[in-house]
Order: C-alpha cells, then structure tokens, then sequence
C-alpha cells in the first residue's frame, strides 16, 4: 500500500511561509490525524499534494509520485478538499458518474458509493440543492469512488450532524483497518480522540509534532486527582506537609498535582479527614492539542 510523504515542503505566499520546510509521512493501516491552529498551513499542504498548489521548495507525494503524475489517480487517491468542488447544476449522480468514466472506474461504483455516504435519496438532486452536510457526503463519496488505497480528507465531519460524525469516524477506522492510508485533518479534538491512531501537529507552517496518539497525550499532559472533603484547609495543611499542593476550585472541589488518588486516599485516612469524592482527572487529547499549541496561533 502507499505512503504519504512530505519531505521538506516548503510553499511561500509573497513574504509568508504558510509551510515551513514541513517533513512527515502517512504509512498504511492506520488513522493520521492532521492537526493545527487556523492558518497553521494544512490546508496548503494537502493542496500541494492534491497537486492544485506548486510547492515552492521541497515535494508532497505518493510513494514519490506527484498526485499529477499518478495514471487514473482516483483509483489510487481519494480526497476531499472542498465540499464545494461539485457544480451546482449538477446532479449527484451526474457529477460522481463524469468523475467515474474519466478514471475508468466502473459505473456501478456510483450507486455503492452514494448508498455508502448514506445520499442515495438525494442521487438525482441537483448538487446546489444540497446543504453543507451532504455536501460533505457527496465529497467523500467522491474520495471513496475508485476503492483508493490512499484517503486525504480535509475537516470531512464540517456540517456534519452527530450521526454523520460517528458515520466518518467508524468509516476512517475500517479503511484503516482495511490496511489504507487514512490522513484527516480537523479542528474537533474529542472526535479525533475517538478516531486517530497517530497525529501529525503543525503550526506556523511548521511541524510541531509527529506521534502515536497515546505518547502526545501522555507528553502533553499530566493527570491531576480532584478531592472533595468537608475538612478542606486540614487537608490542604496536610497535604502541603506532604510537599503537594492542593488548588481549590470555585465548586468547594480541590485539585491536586503530582500525587496518585490511592496516595491522597491514605494520607486522609491517616489524619481522619473524610473524603466525599477522589477522581483522578485523565488528561484528554484536548488538553493536550492546547498546552501544544498555546503559543502557535498565527494572527
Ligand atoms: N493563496 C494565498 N495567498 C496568500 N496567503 C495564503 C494563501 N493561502 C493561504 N494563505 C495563508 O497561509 C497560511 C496557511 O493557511 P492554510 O489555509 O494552509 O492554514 P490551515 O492550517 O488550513 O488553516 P485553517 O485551519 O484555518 O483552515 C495562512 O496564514 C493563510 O492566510
């Protein structure tokens, strides 16, 4: 199966670097999320490898083909890059069917397809009539019509509703599973959590991070245990004997860093202070994205 590689793409507008001497690759069998502040240059990027953008140093490919060069791409290449790439006038079916005969891709894939993105109702719409979230749907049905074995979809869950977003992360994972080279970009953390195996992080036209979904959490991230008691300036005293230190938060609830629930647990058990509540607070992908990120955003 292909990989994606970018290899030290950079691409200029005027004076701005949207991509900076950017280096990553996408393998097969896996779900890479690509991820970044507003203008952070992904969309750049994945229009470089679409072959719509020239890079202006450095190369976006397919196993080091350009997106250009690659005979019949939608049978190797599914992307979506903008929901609006359809023509109005068009009916679904018409559009998907003209995009199938000039790839050689078998007309029958048409109907599939449109039942797949869960549009086969709306097959002999015109495209115009349709609202954001079909559109969306009619794209990536556009990205699945030649059975590629590389998918890049850009924010594919945009006007999604939510069954629509459970529809694309369950469909990410079984292309994955299906040993395909998934790379989607999104701005939404807790559905990238869910569907992500690996994130690609860039900002400032800049790669910021490259690794499995699991380390970025745990390198971004450290887990804090929240403590309710009715004793609370005792424990507090307790705990800063202890050397950690608790935060009270606007809920009577206490935050402590750098100490396990079962720790906390014990120390009060020693000192006769009742807890009412020990949670240990995981770190989440979200957290993890913002204290990244924090100084990155391009204004
Ligand atoms: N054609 C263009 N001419 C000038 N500047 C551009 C052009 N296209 C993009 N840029 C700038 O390049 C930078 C990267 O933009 P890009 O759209 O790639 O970011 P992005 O990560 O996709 O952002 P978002 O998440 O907001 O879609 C931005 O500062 C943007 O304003």
């Amino acid at each position: 199966m292909t990989s994606i590689e970018v290899r030290d793409l950079t691409k200029t507008h005027g004076t701005l670097r949207a991509v900076d001497r950017l280096t990553f690759r996408v393998p097969p069998g896996r779900v890479t999320a690509f991820l970044g502040p507003n203008g952070a240059g992904k969309s750049t990027t994945l229009r470089v490898l679409a072959g719509l953008q020239r890079p202006t140093s450095g190369s976006a490919t397919f196993d080091g083909r350009a997106y250009r060069e690659l005979p019949r791409p939608l049978r190797r290449v599914g992307m979506l890059l903008d929901p609006d790439a359809a023509h109005g006038a068009r009916r679904a079916h018409d559009h998907l069917l003209a995009m199938a005969r000039s790839n050689r891709i078998p007309a029958r894939r048409v109907g599939e397809v449109l039942a797949d993105a869960g549009i086969a109702d709306a097959a002999r719409k015109r495209v115009r009539t349709f609202s954001l979230g079909m559109r969306q749907r009619l794209g990536i049905a556009a990205a699945l019509l030649g059975d590629p074995g590389v998918l890049v979809l850009d924010e594919p869950t945009n006007g999604l509703d939510p069954q629509g977003i459970i529809w694309i992360r369950t469909l990410l994972r079984r292309l994955a599973a299906q040993g395909r080279t998934v790379l989607v970009s999104s701005h939404l953390m807790a559905e990238v959590a869910l569907a992500a195996d690996h994130l690609v992080v860039m900002a400032r036209g800049r790669l910021l991070a490259d690794l499995p979904m699991d380390a970025f959490v745990r390198e971004n991230t450290h887990r804090t245990v929240r403590v309710r008691t009715t004793e609370g300036t005792r424990l507090r005293d307790e705990l800063a004997r202890a050397e950690l230190t608790a935060v009270p938060g606007d809920d009577g609830s206490w935050t402590v860093d750098g100490a396990a629930p079962a720790d906390i647990g014990a120390l009060a058990a020693r000192h006769g202070i009742p807890i009412l509540e020990l949670t240990e607070e995981g770190p989440s992908l979200e957290d993890a994205y913002l204290r990244l990120t924090r100084e990155e955003t391009r204004t």
